[in-house]
């Protein structure tokens, strides 16, 4: 088996702040790196091969370990549920999922509508609640749903709140805390234990390092 790690990269916002921590962690990654529009980037130096995914996907391409380890916000791994380890909380991109909508409005009583780019965590919130919902699946600019009459709440990130508060939403619930995680596929840690075991300690001095400092 090839002692090369690939690890799957979201392209994106989190991808700086991921390679930023790989650096700190004393990994040499070449400029081309930050400012490409490759979506593999060998660096044999250090026998890393990078892919550059969609971060919804990073799971999938672990999973089905054409991965050997992948960098996903806990958003994704909840939406996702992919047969994969995670490793380490990264403490970085973090941000929440949480329920918004017009201000002083009362949910309908009969499956009132909840816009989402997450159907499935946002069915299971509501679940749990015991309320009937009705999901809307949408890709992006969720704010908008409540706006025009799409859906009574969404169910989307919050970070600075900027774009709730700029669209005159207000936040009703917080569901869950978000960062990133370093996921693996379970073949690859078993069969690549060393070299990922070795990763790990490396990042998680730079992570606790950082928690000290903060
Ligand atoms: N303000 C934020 N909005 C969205 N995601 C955030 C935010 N802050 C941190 N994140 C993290 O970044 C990830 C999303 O990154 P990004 O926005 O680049 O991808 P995306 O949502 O798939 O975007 P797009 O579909 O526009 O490419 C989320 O999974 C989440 O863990
Ligand atoms: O609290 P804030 O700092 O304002 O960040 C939250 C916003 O950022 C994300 O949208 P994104 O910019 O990814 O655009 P999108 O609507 O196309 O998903 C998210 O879906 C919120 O809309």
């Amino acid at each position: 088996m090839s002692d090369v790690l690939t690890i799957a990269m979201p392209k994106g916002r989190i991808f700086e702040e991921a390679a930023e921590l790989l650096r700190q962690a004393g990994f040499q990654l070449p400029p081309e790196f930050d400012d490409s529009r490759k979506l593999i980037i060998d660096v044999p130096e250090e026998k890393f091969r990078f892919i550059l995914a969609k971060p919804m996907d990073v799971p999938t391409y672990v999973e089905h370990g054409v991965a050997d380890l992948g960098i996903a916000g806990k958003d994704v791994m909840l939406e996702e549920e992919r047969d994969v380890y995670e490793l380490l909380d990264l403490k970085i991109s973090a941000c929440y999922l949480a329920v918004a909508g017009l201000p002083n409005t009362k949910l309908n009583d009969v499956a009132p509508k909840i816009a989402t780019k997450y159907p499935h965590i946002a069915a299971a919130y509501f679940r749990e609640q015991g309320e009937q919902v009705e999901i809307i699946k949408l890709n992006g600019s969720i704010e908008l749903a409540p706006m025009i009459g799409l859906a009574d709440r969404i169910v989307d990130i919050v970070s600075t709140g900027r774009t709730l508060k700029e669209n005159g939403l207000v936040e009703y619930e917080t569901i869950v805390g978000i960062t990133s995680r370093l996921i693996v596929n379970p073949v690859s840690y078993r069969m690549k234990d060393e070299r990922i075991s070795e990763l790990v300690g490396r990042l998680t001095e730079v992570i606790s390092g950082e928690e000290i400092r903060s």
